[in-house]
């Protein structure tokens, strides 16, 4: 540890580095920019190339406890042009994501951003199709195999205009090309189920988002779990797409071996947030050396960068180097030495040409499946992933066929005597409110759909109203399975209303309950994307419901605030209760109290239930399905409503940039990386 961040040779660290060895910068820079004109004019042989550029990035990020922010990223200007690999490094918290975030469009909701992104020299919104972004986390479908991953992708977001078997060469191509030929036909596997490497999962991702050969592509930390020679393949593989196809790249990197180093065409270094260097991945080592930090022969180039501007373990090292600068001044000498150089000029001239290109809309995402397409994939993948994770549905039905044999055999042939009329209620209020609470149960799985789900959307792979339908019809058989088993177990045990068409209204019932309470869940889902919040807030609203049905306090005696109106209207148990009482007491007749006299089962709902009689059980069944309609309908206009108001909520957040830069401009007032300003 101690010896960490300093140059191997002795340094002179009192000298002024960027002042001596400006005019050697100078002529480095002017070198390279001959050749960077004739690339920004011939982009590769291709006129639709993407062009991307930032000028004075700020990206602060709200800090809850004392109502200030805390800037990520200060002030960063660079480009990436077409048939480059721009491959950004630093430290581990240097902000890295965090300007790829802010490059895609991506930025979390409690950060704020100023300053200029142009595509093409002019503002346009990258998330949701125009680009790829292959994040950190890898968010797949761990039922799936490699090869079914890829080839579902593949018919989603590749043309029509494409064969299955080309859709499927493709797919396999993408494979073997990320060098996953041998796992094809292994189980992703994640939490509980063991299947993927932590590499080889990174790989699926890449070939992911590399199937359609994007114009751009953001990848964070591509090599993440992969050893040298797997790094160096993929890293290849990628600078490849660019050379060959005239794509920007962006990539950020941790620890590249020479080689990767030497597939990189430019180079952004950032120290805790700030740019050490930006230019010409080949010149980094020489601005090092001119700039007073010269790498020590035998060492990779990317190491010693990272290990003189790694300042995380200072105070480890200060202890054992009595002298020696510490690694913040060392920074500052380079972010200076960068600033006053040839190299930085050229950035900004590069930035302005840029700038200065003609309006060139960003086409939204290359054409991908048909609307029907779309929905027949996501169903068929749905599928295949709720009838291989056991959690999703089959634990679920075990649990209801253990509960629906303990209700039956508590009612077991409860009979049509005066006490069956309350144990008859009972029992189906324990259907309707309890059994169907439990399809919450399925929420960790939806969850999990979701954040594939989100990170599909914003790489705009599919239109959301197709994900909603595939997710809806996918659900169907599992939900008619789960409602039919169970329900004719209570139902026969019980030995309720006789007939086949009350038994199949009484599953119906719960069909229905179990598809609003999932989608009822897929609503908290959009909102409350965490999964334990989600679950509390989904009972806690079921629960509500359940009280205000009209079953432990009848609908005449509920207080008329908040119960009555509006929760006895809005709760749907209301209408699986009554819908299931009118089933099984229309037409019967039970003996009074005494037994003297018979009473009809209309009497009975009226009287003593006081179920609202004036339309039939299937009116009942009708409104739950409505209010299933309702929910799907309303969880596609959050989720596509969400979409619409990020970049304008975005707007709305950010703050004025003079504001920043005058806080960043005081250091002797304001710590230089933990500047906070007031939202006042
Ligand atoms: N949304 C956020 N809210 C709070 N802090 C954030 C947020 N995003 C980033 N940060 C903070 O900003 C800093 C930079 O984060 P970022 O993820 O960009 O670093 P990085 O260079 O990509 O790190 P690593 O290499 O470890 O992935 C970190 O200290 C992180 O905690």
């Amino acid at each position: 540890m101690a010896s960490l961040p300093l140059p191997v040779q002795p340094y002179d660290y009192e000298s002024s580095p960027a002042e001596t060895h400006s005019a050697v910068l100078e002529v480095e820079a002017v070198s390279t920019t001959d050749q960077r004109e004739v690339n920004i004019n011939s982009v590769g042989g291709e006129n639709d190339g993407v062009f991307l550029s930032w000028e004075d990035l700020w990206v602060t990020v709200s800090n809850g406890r004392s109502g200030g922010s805390k800037s990520i990223l200060q002030g960063l200007t660079g480009y990436a042009r077409p048939g480059e690999l721009l491959a950004i490094m630093g430290p581990s918290g240097c902000g890295k994501s965090t300007l790829l975030d802010a490059l895609a469009g991506r930025l979390d909701s409690n950060t704020r951003q100023s300053g200029d992104i142009l595509v093409n020299g002019q503002k346009q919104a990258l998330a949701y199709g125009t680009s790829a972004y292959v994040t950190q986390d890898d968010t797949l479908i761990t039922t799936l195999t490699v090869k079914e991953a890829v080839y579902y992708s593949a018919q989603l977001q590749l043309p029509n205009s494409m064969s299955k078997a080309e859709k499927k060469e493709r797919a396999e191509l993408t494979i073997r090309e990320m060098g996953l030929h041998d796992a094809m036909n292994t189980r992703i596997g994640g939490w509980g189920a063991k299947g993927l490497s932590g590499g080889q999962k990174r790989r699926v991702s890449i070939c992911i988002e590399v199937l359609t050969r994007p114009k751009l592509l953001f990848l964070d930390e591509p090599t993440g779990g992969l050893d040298s020679a797997a790094s160096y393949y993929v890293m290849s593989r990628i600078a490849c797409l660019d050379q060959r196809h005239g794509r920007t790249i962006i990539a950020s990197i941790h620890q590249p071996s020479s080689e990767v180093f030497g597939l990189f065409n430019n180079l952004c270094l950032l120290s805790s947030g700030r740019t050490v260097y930006f230019g010409p991945a080949s010149s980094a080592n020489q601005f090092f050396a001119l700039s007073g930090f010269p790498c020590p022969s035998l060492q990779n180039p990317s190491d010693h960068f990272l290990r003189t501007i790694n300042k995380d373990f200072d105070e480890d090292i200060e202890q054992g180097s009595v002298g020696k600068k510490s690694t913040e001044e060392v920074i500052d000498i380079l972010v200076k030495s960068y600033k006053s150089s040839g190299i930085c000029e050229e950035v900004n001239r590069q930035v302005a040409e840029i700038h200065k290109q003609e309006d060139r809309p960003l086409e939204k995402k290359r054409t991908h499946g048909s609307f029907l397409t779309q929905c027949h994939v996501l169903t068929r993948r749905s599928f295949v992933n709720m009838y291989r994770d056991l959690g999703y549905y089959w634990l679920r039905l075990a649990i209801y066929v253990a509960l629906t044999v303990g209700l039956g055999s508590i009612f077991f042939d409860v009979g049509s005597s005066y006490g069956s009329i309350q144990a008859k209620g009972s029992m189906l209020m324990f259907v309707a409110s309890f059994l169907t609470f439990m399809a919450i149960g399925g929420f960790p799985s939806f969850v999990e759909d979701m954040k594939v789900f989100e990170r599909e959307r914003l790489n705009g792979h599919y239109d959301s109203t197709a994900f909603v339908i595939g997710n809806t019809l996918s659900s169907v058989p599992f939900l008619f399975v789960t409602s039919l088993l169970p329900g004719a177990i209570a139902y026969y045990l019980a030995g309720l209303h006789k007939g086949f068409e009350h038994f199949a209204y009484f599953a119906s019932v719960i069909f229905v309950c179990m598809m609003l309470v999932e989608s009822l869940m897929m609503i908290v889902a959009s909102i409350v994307p965490n999964f334990l919040m989600g679950i509390i807030t989904g009972a806690g609203i079921q629960g509500l419901m359940i009280l205000g049905g009209g079953f432990f306090r009848l609908p005449n005696d509920l207080p008329e605030t908040f119960w009555k109106y509006p929760m006895y209207y809005i709760a749907f148990h209301k209408y699986a209760f009554q819908g299931l009482f009118k089933n099984e007491f229309q037409g019967q007749m039970y003996p009074s109290n005494a037994g003297r006299h018979k009473i009809s089962g209309e009497y009975i709902l009226r009287e003593w239930w006081q179920v609202e009689m004036g339309y039939s059980k299937w009116i009942n069944l009708a409104i739950l399905f409505g209010m299933v309609v309702l929910c799907r309908v309303m969880f596609l206009a959050i989720i596509k409503g969400a979409e619409k108001a990020k970049p304008a909520v975005r707007r709305f957040m950010s703050p004025d940039p003079k504001q920043m830069k005058q806080v960043m401009a005081n250091p002797t007032t304001t710590p230089l990386h933990e500047a906070t300003l007031q939202d006042n």
